[in-house]
């Protein structure tokens, strides 16, 4: 029986302040407006930003939210004036949303070939609101009260609603709902950090610092891309089995370095520096080590990980002064909606390692478990099932 229209009672993971475990409870999840799809979430892997914001690190973070941005499902029913996506549709929401092909006057992002960063409902995402009328759709059953939403997809919870913008078809009929979740985030922003940020060339030399998924996917695109160098470095040392799996010719500890800074290391290990480096941690002491470790003249570093609210980056300005660039990705450069489906295809093609990132998998209600797993570094990605 459709109960589109209609509330829809439900359980979520309910982050109610940071620091402490999620925990599950019924909500009621309103019925799209205009311009919205509520959608019915089958999968969800936890990326690393989710634990950042429950962390209490995000300076966007608001509480009580629901988190939750790695998943896929199907399409429940759509507002009025929804046209990209229908019910029944398999769907990956994506934090990062694009309106070219949906909004009468597309930001200036999605027009302009250099930026994934659509602007169209950015503003209200960061709130934890609905564009339309600047409220959640998420509110407690025992009280009524209002539950944020997160990076505007909100997919620890059966059923969530976000704006068309961020709603990608998952296309191939074939594509395992349960796989391609991981599409939604980590392993797409290394992916893409290497082939759209960097561009990194055959023949490159380069380091990738932080070794999780999206540290991974660094490494699995630079093989793609040719490099003949790949220099992991990661503080955990279980880290480099899977590394070199990966594709990494060097696995390096910098707690192990004794005097030297990463930077020294690696530009002794590679006579004078990398061609391009990637930072998949998150702290901005390896920011700098990163960018240092380029080699002078042409050496790019892309930051990836997402530093907590009120620390900042710095280096010598000599360090670019000499022809090392800084960059930095979000979702790796790709505009979400059109990229998502080539990269289920990519996927459904065999050539990836996509499934080797699934090293654990639980029902919903083990979800503080998932992330104990991640904190502990004992977990690459966990698919966390509603069935
Ligand atoms: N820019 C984006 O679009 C985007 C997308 C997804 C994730 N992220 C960010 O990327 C980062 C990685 O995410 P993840 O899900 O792979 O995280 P993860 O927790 O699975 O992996 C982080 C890795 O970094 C390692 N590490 C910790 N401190 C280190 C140090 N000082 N030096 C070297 N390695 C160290 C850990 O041992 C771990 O292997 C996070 O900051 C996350 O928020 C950014
Ligand atoms: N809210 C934080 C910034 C968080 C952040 O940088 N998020 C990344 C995606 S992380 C995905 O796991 C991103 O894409 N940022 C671009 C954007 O949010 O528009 C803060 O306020 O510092
Ligand atoms: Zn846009
Ligand atoms: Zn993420």
């Amino acid at each position: 029986m459709s109960r589109a229209g209609e509330p829809i009672a439900c359980k979520a993971a309910v982050a109610f302040a940071p620091r402490e475990p999620l925990r599950i409870v019924d909500v009621v999840v309103a019925p799209p407006q205009a311009g919205e799809v509520r959608i019915k979430i089958a999968y969800n892997a936890l990326c690393h930003t989710d634990a950042y914001t429950l962390g209490g690190h995000d300076s966007e973070g608001k509480f009580p939210c629901i988190l939750g941005h790695e998943a896929a499902g199907t399409v429940e029913s759509v507002g009025e004036g929804v046209t990209s996506c229908k019910a029944g549709d398999r769907v990956i929401p994506c934090y990062q949303a694009y309106c070219a092909d949906i909004a009468k006057e597309p930001c200036a992002h999605c027009v302009h070939p250099k930026s994934n960063l659509c602007q169209a409902v950015r503003a209200y995402t960061g709130a934890g609101v609905m564009k339309n009328d600047g409220k959640p759709r998420f509110t407690l059953a025992s009280d009524g009260s209002e539950i944020f939403h997160f990076m505007g997809t909100s997919t620890f919870s059966e059923y969530t609603v976000v704006h068309e913008v961020a709603v990608a078809q998952v296309g191939n009929d074939e594509a395992p709902l349960d796989k391609v979740c991981l599409l939604g985030c980590g392993v797409s922003t290394g992916w893409g950090a290497v082939h759209n940020t960097a561009r990194v060339e055959e023949g490159s030399s380069v380091a990738v610092f932080g070794l999780g998924a999206v540290g991974l996917a660094c490494v699995e695109a630079a093989v793609e891309a040719g490099a003949t160098r790949i220099i992991a470095v990661d503080t955990n040392d279980e880290k480099e089995a899977v590394a070199r799996e990966f594709g990494a010719t060097d696995f390096v500890n910098p707690t192990k370095f004794g005097d030297k800074n990463s930077q020294t290391v690696i530009a002794e290990m590679t006579d004078g520096g990398v061609d391009y480096s990637f930072e998949c941690v998150g702290n901005v002491n390896v920011m700098r080590s990163a960018l240092e470790c380029c080699r002078k003249g042409w050496g790019t570093s892309v930051i990836v990980g997402v530093a907590a609210a009120g620390t900042e980056i710095s280096t010598r300005p000599f360090q670019l002064v000499t022809g090392r660039t800084w960059k930095g990705t979000a979702f790796g450069g790709y505009k979400s909606r059109i990229a998502v489906p080539k990269l289920v295809e990519k996927y459904m093609g065999g050539n990836t390692k996509l499934d080797r990132y699934i090293t654990h998998r639980m029902k919903f209600d083990q979800i503080n478990e998932a992330f104990e797993l991640l904190h502990e570094g004992k977990c690459l990605r966990c698919v966390l099932s509603f069935d």
